[in-house]
C-alpha cells in the first residue's frame, strides 16, 4: 500500500505523519501488509531519519526521478539523490507528470531506466483517460504505455517493477474504477508482462490499482485476483485512514 502525498505535507508534518502511521501500525499485522509514503522530494530527508532512527518498518520514496544522473538541469532530482535517501521506491510516469509536464512515454522510459541503474524500485504509473475509455480504447492504451516504460528493460530488472493502473478519470474525483474494471485492465496488464517477458515474471510482478482507493472500497479492490495494492494519494494524507487502508483485510 503506497501512499502518494502529491503536493501536500511540508517536512515538518512529514514526520508527525510518519510517527502516526508508524504507531498505528506497529503490532503484529503490520509485518502483512508493505507499507510505503512518497512523500515531496523536501520531506525525504527527514522521513529518513525518522525511518532509520527508530527503525521502523515504512517504505518511502519519491514521486519523480530526473532521467539524467547530473548537470544543468534546473529544479529535477537525480537517482543517485534519491537512493543517498536511502529511497527505496520512485513513482513513474504519474498522470499528472503525463499531463503537467508532458512526459511522454519515451521519458518514462528513461526515467525507469534511471531508476533502475541507482538501485531505486519504479513504481510505473499507466492508465486511460476519460475519453479514451468512453471509446474503448482503455486496455489497448494502458498496455501501450506499460510497453512503452518498460522498452529496452531487461526481465533481471523488470521483475521487481510495481505497475501502477490509475485510470486518470478516476483520480482525485471520487470516482471509483468499478473493481472488475480494475480487475480487466491489470490483469491485462499482467497478460502483457507475460507477453514480454515470461508468465513466471508477470506472476511475481506487483500491480497496483490507484484512482480514489479509501478504506470503504479497497476490500473489494484488493480481493481481484490480479490486483496487489493500491497507490493512494488523497486519502493516505489522512493517517487514521490510510492505516484503515493497510488493514483492509479486518474488515
Ligand atoms: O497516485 C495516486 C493516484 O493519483 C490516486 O489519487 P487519489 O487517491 O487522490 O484518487
Amino acid at each position: 500500500m503506497a501512499g502518494n502525498w502529491k503536493m501536500n505535507l511540508n517536512h515538518l508534518e512529514a514526520i508527525a505523519h510518519v510517527q502516526k502511521l508508524a504507531f498505528a501500525l506497529a503490532d503484529k499485522d503490520y509485518e502483512a501488509v508493505e507499507v510505503a509514503v512518497l512523500p515531496p522530494f523536501t520531506d525525504l530527508r527527514s522521513v529518513q531519519t525518522l525511518v532509520d532512527g527508530d527503525k521502523l518498518k515504512i517504505k518511502y520514496g519519491a514521486q519523480d526521478i530526473s532521467a539524467h544522473d547530473s548537470g544543468a538541469y534546473t529544479g529535477e532530482i537525480s537517482g543517485a539523490m534519491l537512493a543517498k535517501l536511502k529511497c527505496t521506491y520512485v513513482a513513474v510516469g504519474h498522470s499528472e507528470r503525463r499531463q503537467y509536464h508532458a512526459e511522454t512515454d519515451e521519458i518514462v522510459n528513461a526515467k525507469v531506466k534511471a531508476a533502475y541503474k541507482h538501485g531505486l524500485t519504479p513504481i510505473l504509473c499507466v492508465g486511460e483517460e476519460l475519453d479514451i475509455r468512453e471509446a474503448g480504447n482503455h486496455v489497448a492504451h494502458t498496455l501501450s504505455q506499460v510497453e512503452g516504460g518498460l522498452k529496452d528493460v531487461p526481465a533481471e530488472q523488470a521483475e521487481s517493477i510495481v505497475i501502477a493502473y490509475e485510470p486518470v478519470w478516476a483520480i482525485g474525483t471520487g470516482k471509483v474504477c468499478g473493481a472488475g474494471d480494475a480487475q480487466e485492465v491489470c490483469q491485462a496488464i499482467r497478460g502483457k508482462l507475460a507477453e514480454l517477458y515470461s508468465q513466471e515474471l508477470a506472476d511475481q510482478v506487483r500491480i497496483q490499482y490507484g484512482g480514489s482507493v479509501k478504506s470503504g472500497n479497497v476490500a473489494e479492490i484488493m480481493a481481484q485476483p490480479d490486483v496487489d495494492g493500491a497507490l493512494v494519494g488523497g486519502a493516505s494524507l489522512d493517517a487514521d485512514e490510510f492505516v484503515k487502508i493497510a488493514r483492509f483485510r479486518d474488515q
